[in-house]
């Protein structure tokens, strides 16, 4: 290529970029009047509400479905999504609490469904996101709940049982782990490796292969476990991406996880309830009585009704020995009245049951 010719298409880049940069404007000009009706409809002594995730899933649809490339869907909808994100900043900046602290793969899933231009908050433990969306401090939490290659994350489903939160919304992240060490650490050298036990259960057959004899340690998270290496020369982290750059690891090995798929599955809990998209998951807690065949009642009104289920999960109750509580996801929004009708028949025989929320399906 000539001197001559780059230089033409950096004028046409630069022009192009003129453009969107005028369209980004316009846009985010757009979004302010949105909320100038979003507050001139409101009825007296109510607050407003800026974020609309039903709304963000049909945007980012509707780029994915209009995308005839060179760019991938996942692509233009990542930049829709962060365009998006500043927008509903100039209404009003969401507050977030995610499982912390900095690094972990849990900021990196708040980023991934809200954006960047949120203001985020690391909380120490499962539980202290849920308190602190419970106590107002802000407006929505990202927790874990579910593991491809591990199962559920049991200290999510028990805070559902002790705290009444809706979930908003899900987003799944692919998990790649590596091996991580601080600048002065040598393979040689290291007698034990950090990370959160479900990163350390990820990665087993990598470990026993590779590090049979060295001793394993479990820590409140894998940004936790970045942390620690850092100032320690015989220790490695397992870990991702993003603690690794925020602590300035260097990669002894790169996607250790057993599994290639391994990918963990998110929740944005808040107290706002979200209108059908037409695409939509719905999350409930059923408890019922302790007899036989109790499951199958259960089961047969969503059969019946050819409603898929895409999760169910078994907890212990807390409300007494042996009894239990199911955690059920399907396909489907409560306000659907096909789906208003197998709750209303499941609540007929159930113990209790508690619908935890309906969101749109993950987009990205
Ligand atoms: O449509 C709205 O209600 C908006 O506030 C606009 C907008 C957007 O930028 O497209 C911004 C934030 C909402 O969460 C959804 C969409």
């Amino acid at each position: 290529m000539s001197e001559q010719e780059l230089k033409a298409l950096r004028v046409r880049i630069d022009s192009l970029d003129e453009k969107i940069l005028e369209l980004i404007s316009d846009r985010a000009r757009c979004a302010q009047e949105v909320a100038r009706v979003k507050m001139a409809a409101l009825p007296a002594g109510e607050e407003p509400i800026f974020y609309r995730p039903e709304r963000e899933a049909q945007v980012l649809k509707r780029v994915m479905d209009r995308n005839q490339g060179p760019l991938g869907n996942e692509e233009m909808a990542r930049l829709f999504r962060e365009i998006m994100s500043s927008c509903l900043a100039l209404e009003q900046p969401l507050k977030v609490a995610y499982l912390g602290p900095e690094g972990t793969f849990t900021q990196a899933a708040a980023m991934k469904h809200f954006g960047h231009a949120v203001i985020s908050k690391p909380m120490a433990a499962i539980d202290e996101v849920f308190r602190e969306v419970a106590a107002g401090a802000v407006n929505f939490g990202v927790v874990p709940v579910e593991n491809s290659t591990e199962g559920a994350v049991n200290h999510t489903l028990d805070s559902f049982l002790e705290h009444d939160m809706v979930i908003c919304g899900e987003v799944e992240l692919r998990i790649h782990h590596h091996l991580l060490v601080g600048e002065n650490t040598k393979t040689d050298s290291i007698s034990r490796i950090y990370s959160h036990a479900q990163s350390l259960a990820q990665c087993r057959k990598w470990l026993d292969a590779h590090y049979p004899n060295v001793e394993r340690v479990a820590v409140a998270s894998n940004a936790e476990a970045a942390k620690r290496v850092k100032g320690e020369w015989n220790s490695a982290a397992i870990a991702g991406d993003m603690a690794a750059g925020l602590y300035g690891l260097t990669r002894l090995a790169e996607k250790i996880e057993d599994r290639p798929d391994n990918s963990t599955r998110f929740l944005m809990i808040g107290s706002q309830e979200v209108p059908p998209t037409g695409d939509d998951k719905t999350s409930i807690i059923v408890s019922m009585s302790n007899k036989p065949g109790a499951l199958h009642e259960l089961l047969v009104p969503f059969h019946e009704n050819g409603i898929d289920l895409t999760r169910i999960e078994t907890r212990p109750s807390r409300s007494g020995k042996w009894t239990y509580v199911f955690f059920i996801d399907f396909i489907g929004h409560h306000r659907d009245p096909l789906i208003k009708a197998v709750l209303e028949q499941i609540s007929q025989e159930a113990v209790a049951l508690k619908v935890l929320g309906s969101y749109p399906k993950a987009v990205l």
